[in-house]
């Protein structure tokens, strides 16, 4: 083996493949689950010939994860052949990361604060448009994917460039396939990181890479145009969406602001941010038509406090326990980022015993905390109660981390939590969600096409019928 003695053990490495063999890498968490059992809660695999240390566990992913030596980030194929390099935040280090990150964080922290109520407003316009769209096809098994982007994607729009742009069709439609392609050949290109020579030897029918060149580059010269359009009407005096408080910051000079930054942190919005909260809301609305005693419950809550078919409001959430219960449940079960994103030592480190030395690559199996019984009582289902106490909703719970935790947890996270929230309250008080005809209830994940690295729902059909 080329393990020195004091680094994790693990499966057997074998030439050019790594631990592979031992690997199910469409669902990497459920081989990792098995190799605890064997190995503890840190140990290692191989992926090619590149060792990466696996965190199992929310005590040991949780003192890890907080600690600054732990907060690197490797190079990564995906994320910068999307961005042309590493910029932006996800894949960035150092002074560069913190101060992009500080200021998305900041941002959201300033248009979600209640009180503020600018942004809140725009997001239910959307949530209302979604509703009429839905209305057009009641009691008809619909997908509801294409939905639920559209109104996912107008929000990050508001938030990135104003309402401006909002009703231009055309290029909506062209946004919309720039952020889709890109997602899919990131998810299939994640393996391109540690085996490179696929990319030359694989045909393009199989990598898709000059397709996904071509989306990449369609979008980087939509998000250079949408600033250079904002730049013109920029006079320094407006405080408005993203790009002019980040215009600002280019205009005095500070460190680490430029044009291209700003462009790259909207590529980035738009592709981490639409995907994932489109995906939990495709799991929701199909965990809730397969649980008619769940709905029942929560349409109870939402008439009571608010009145039937009555829009919910962000200030109303803390009035309604079960209905965040649920949200908070939806995101354990799907567990959408079994493994997250990976992370990198960024100095020699211990944990446990083991000596990492600086650029280990890391990885965190959430699926070992949100599918434990040490804080759970039912992991294999469907139980909002997990998250209940007298009646009172449970806001921070021991082995729940659907963001991430400590240094590199999710900056959107918040924005997340009220798009689930208003989105999913406000369809539940106007409609029922029906199983269609013959549908067995499966609430599996959908395997095919290729390592996603998001968890998802089989592609499924729901019927919406009205309550009122
Ligand atoms: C339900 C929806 C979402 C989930 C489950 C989710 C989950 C995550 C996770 C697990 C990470 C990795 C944390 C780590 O590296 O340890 C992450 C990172 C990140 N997320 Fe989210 N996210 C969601 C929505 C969003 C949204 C809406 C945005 C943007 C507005 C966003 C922006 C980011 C960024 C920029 C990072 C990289 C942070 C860094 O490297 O410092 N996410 N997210």
């Amino acid at each position: 083996s080329i393990r020195p003695r004091d680094f994790p053990p693990g499966p057997p490495c074998l030439a050019f493949l790594g631990s592979l063999p031992y690997l199910d890498v469409r669902n990497l968490s459920k081989s990792f689950s098995k190799l605890q059992e064997r190995h503890g809660d840190v140990f290692s695999v191989f992926i090619g010939s590149t060792p990466v240390v696996v965190l199992n566990g929310w005590k040991t992913i949780k003192e890890a994860f907080e600690r600054p030596e732990f907060s690197g980030r490797p190079g990564n194929f995906s994320g910068t052949f999307f961005q042309k390099g590493k910029t932006g935040i996800t894949t960035t280090e150092g002074k560069h990361w913190s101060s992009q990150r500080n200021f998305l964080i900041d941002y959201l922290e300033n248009i979600s604060r209640s009180g503020s109520q600018g942004f809140q407003d725009i997001m239910m316009d959307e949530v209302t448009d979604l509703k009429l769209d839905l209305t057009k096809k009641l009691s008809e098994p619909i997908a509801v994917s294409y939905k639920l982007n559209v109104c996912i994607i107008n929000i990050l729009w508001n938030l990135c460039c104003g309402r401006r742009l909002h009703a231009q069709q055309q290029e909506f439609q062209t946004v919309y396939e720039c952020v889709d392609k890109i997602t899919q050949f990131m998810s299939r290109a994640a393996i391109f990181s540690f085996l490179p020579i696929l990319t030359k030897v694989l045909p393009e029918s199989v990598t898709k890479i000059e397709k996904g060149r071509y989306y990449r580059n369609r979008f980087h010269e939509i998000s250079e145009k949408w600033i250079r359009e904002h730049r013109q009407e920029y006079r320094g005096n407006r405080t408005g969406d993203l790009q002019d408080l980040y215009l600002e910051k280019v205009n005095k000079g500070e460190d680490n602001f430029t044009e291209q930054g700003l462009a790259a942190m909207i590529r980035e919005i738009f592709v981490i941010g639409s995907e994932s909260v489109s995906v939990m809301l495709r799991w929701s609305l199909r965990i809730l038509s397969c649980h008619p005693e769940v709905q029942e419950k929560v349409q109870e809550e939402l008439d009571r406090v608010c009145g039937r078919g009555v829009d919910v409001t962000w200030d109303k959430s803390d009035q309604l326990p079960y209905t965040m219960a649920i949200v908070k449940e939806v995101q354990r079960f799907a567990d959408i980022a079994p493994t997250g994103l990976m992370h990198k030592t960024v100095c020699d480190a211990t944990l446990q015993g083991y000596h990492l030395p600086a650029n280990t690559l890391i990885m965190a199996n959430f699926t070992s905390c949100h599918q434990s019984t040490e804080f759970w009582k039912h992991p294999e289902k469907f139980h909002p109660e997990h998250f209940l106490e007298n009646g009172k909703l449970i806001e921070n719970k021991e082995g729940f981390m659907p963001y991430g935790l400590g240094t590199r947890i999710c900056p959107g996270m918040k924005l997340a939590d009220m798009e689930l929230f208003l989105i999913l309250s406000n369809i539940l008080s106007s409609y029922q969600l029906v199983m269609v005809e013959g549908d067995d209830g499966d609430l599996g994940t959908q395997f095919e096409g290729g390592t996603a690295v998001l968890r998802n729902p089989k592609p499924y059909r729901v019927v919406f019928e009205n309550r009122s």
